[in-house]
């Protein structure tokens, strides 16, 4: 590709460049190399325009920058080089996504769900579709691992060209913070994009909760059309910034676009009544949980947007199954109940633990920690929310990462103010087989936080940890007893 094409409508000084035959492109110096245009992007913990000398080293024949870097190369010069690299990457896979027809959900809870729902809805009514998200990404037959919920910009494009080479018509994709406020899905117009909701999470990265909601609404600007969650208190701040149409749902409202009535919360799902582009049907989802009603909401809500009758939506929606990690009941064969849940934010957690009280015969027991190097003020909230919505509580680790796990508990503890008695079990195995261990007849026993992941990440490692198979093996070697 011609260095030219790749700066196809990129703002940018630093004088005439000469025409060159570009290979690639990279934000990482340790990927530069001869035709490889390097990106230097100042970050948290470096500042990529002190790489610029070794990418020019390795062989890139320009660099794009904030300033000159004194590197022996061109300079493409440019305001944001977050911004510069995401339309770059777009350019260099060929623009794939005005291939297809995008569609984004952002929020704090609830992504990773109504993106799944809606690929099946699409898919159900012949309407091939790729997903980008936390637990996995695919495209057409597919299946490509995840390692962020929105890729950054060249793993991004690329995986977008993959999505519409294999035939795609949608690409359905969670949208997170994190990528909007780095500009990483930049040059990417969405036929539609969903708001779920917007509560505390990612203080660490944003600071307050004005530049979380600010991320957010950058969505809104890049879209045709908004369907938005009124339950949600930013909300109307959604709406007002829009810079599209916006269509509205709400469980609580009957003026919304798209409402729930005669809501039956239920053990194995939920059923309700939807009402919505004038037409009234029948939902049954095998997802329990009060949130199920809002994610089959959006998702119904995005379909019918999208052109998908609303009759062959609610037909769609019978067929859906469950979203691994989210809500899962683990096979037990014993008196008790062991669900794993994704909850990692104060407010999923009191959702879900909200939730399980709501069909919970015997003791709601919650078994949580926090994730390390993230938001530190969730802590004492999540211990908050979990002491009050709980019977009893086993408080361990979650993936500390870099920190110390009896650090990170020390930031919950005193958030524990509710009646709920607890432990302190740090091993996190060690903390399920207590809570298997001491489970009565009927408990719930919640473990919330790692959902789908099958590791747990200390320091920098990452080791093998699936939550099934624990249950599994400690159960194997629990005798059972007290049974009916
Ligand atoms: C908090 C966050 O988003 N961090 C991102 C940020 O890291 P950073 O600012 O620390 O970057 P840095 O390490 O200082 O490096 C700055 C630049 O120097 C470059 N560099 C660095 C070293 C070197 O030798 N050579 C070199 O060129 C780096 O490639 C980078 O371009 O910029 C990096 C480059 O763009 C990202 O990889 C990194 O995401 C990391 C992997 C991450 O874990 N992000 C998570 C928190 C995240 O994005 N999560 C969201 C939200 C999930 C949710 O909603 O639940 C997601 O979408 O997954
Ligand atoms: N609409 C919702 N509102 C509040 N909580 C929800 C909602 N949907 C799901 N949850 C809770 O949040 C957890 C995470 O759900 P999901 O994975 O769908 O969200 P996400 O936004 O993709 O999360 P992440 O930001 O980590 O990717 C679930 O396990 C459940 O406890
Ligand atoms: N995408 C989220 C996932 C958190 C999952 C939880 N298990 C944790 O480690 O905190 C994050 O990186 O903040
Ligand atoms: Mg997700």
């Amino acid at each position: 590709m011609k260095l030219q094409n790749l700066l196809r409508d990129v703002s940018y000084t630093g004088g005439a460049l000469p025409e060159f035959e570009i290979t690639g492109i990279t934000a990482d110096s340790r990927k530069a190399g001869p035709g490889v245009v390097f990106v230097c992007i100042p970050g948290e913990r470096a500042d990529g325009h002190d790489f610029a000398a070794s990418a020019a080293a390795a062989g890139s024949p320009a660099v794009l920058a904030l300033r000159d870097t004194g590197a022996p190369v061109p300079h493409i010069l440019v305001k944001d080089t977050r911004l510069a690299y995401a339309l770059c990457c777009a350019n260099f896979f060929g623009r794939p996504a005005e291939r297809l027809r995008m569609v984004g959900v952002t929020g704090t809870n609830g992504k990773t769900t109504t993106t799944t729902l809606l690929k099946e809805i699409l898919e159900y009514n012949g309407h091939k579709s790729g997903l980008i998200g936390t637990i996995v990404n695919m495209a057409g037959g597919k299946t490509l691992p995840s390692h962020l919920t929105t890729p950054e910009p060249y793993e991004f494009q690329q995986l977008l060209k993959t999505i519409a080479d294999e035939g795609c018509e949608f690409a359905v994709m969670e949208v997170s913070s994190h990528a909007l406020a780095q500009e990483r899905v930049a040059g990417c117009h969405f036929e539609a994009a969903v708001f779920t909701n917007l509560t505390q999470d990612h203080l660490d990265f944003h600071k307050t909760m004005e530049n979380y909601l600010e991320a957010k609404e950058k969505l809104f600007s890049m879209c045709d059309l908004g369907i938005v969650n009124v339950d949600d208190d930013y909300a109307p701040e959604i709406i007002r910034t829009a810079k599209c149409k916006t269509v509205t749902y709400s469980a609580r409202y009957m003026n919304a676009d798209y409402t729930a009535r005669n809501i039956k919360l239920k053990n194995d799902g939920v059923e309700y009544e939807m009402v919505g582009n004038a037409l009234i049907g029948r939902v049954s989802v095998p997802i329990p949980g009060a949130f199920s009603v809002y994610n089959t909401l959006a998702a119904a809500a995005a379909a019918v947007s999208l052109g998908i009758p609303f009759k062959q939506v609610l037909e769609a929606l019978h067929q859906v199954k469950g979203v691994k990690g989210r809500i899962e009941v683990v096979p037990t064969g014993r008196n008790f109940t062991v669900i794993i849940d994704y909850a990692h934010t104060p407010d999923a957690l009191e959702k879900i633990l909200k939730s399980i009280r709501g069909f919970a015969k015997g003791r709601v027991v919650a078994l949580f920690g926090c994730g390390g190097d993230r938001d530190k003020t969730k802590r004492p909230i999540m211990g908050m929310v979990a002491g009050r919505g709980a019977d009893f509580c086993i408080v361990t680790s979650d993936n500390p990462r870099t920190e110390d796990p009896q650090a990170i508990i020390d930031d919950i503890l005193p958030g524990m103010d509710g009646p709920a008695p607890y432990v302190v079990v740090p091993n996190r195995r060690e903390a399920i087989a207590y809570a298997l261990k001491n489970a009565q007849k009927d408990d719930i026993v919640l473990l919330a936080g790692k959902g789908h992941e099958d590791y747990q990440i200390i320091g920098r490692e990452k080791h093998h940890f699936d939550e099934r198979e624990v249950v599994a093996e400690i159960l194997r070697c629990l005798p059972v007893h007290g049974e009916e």
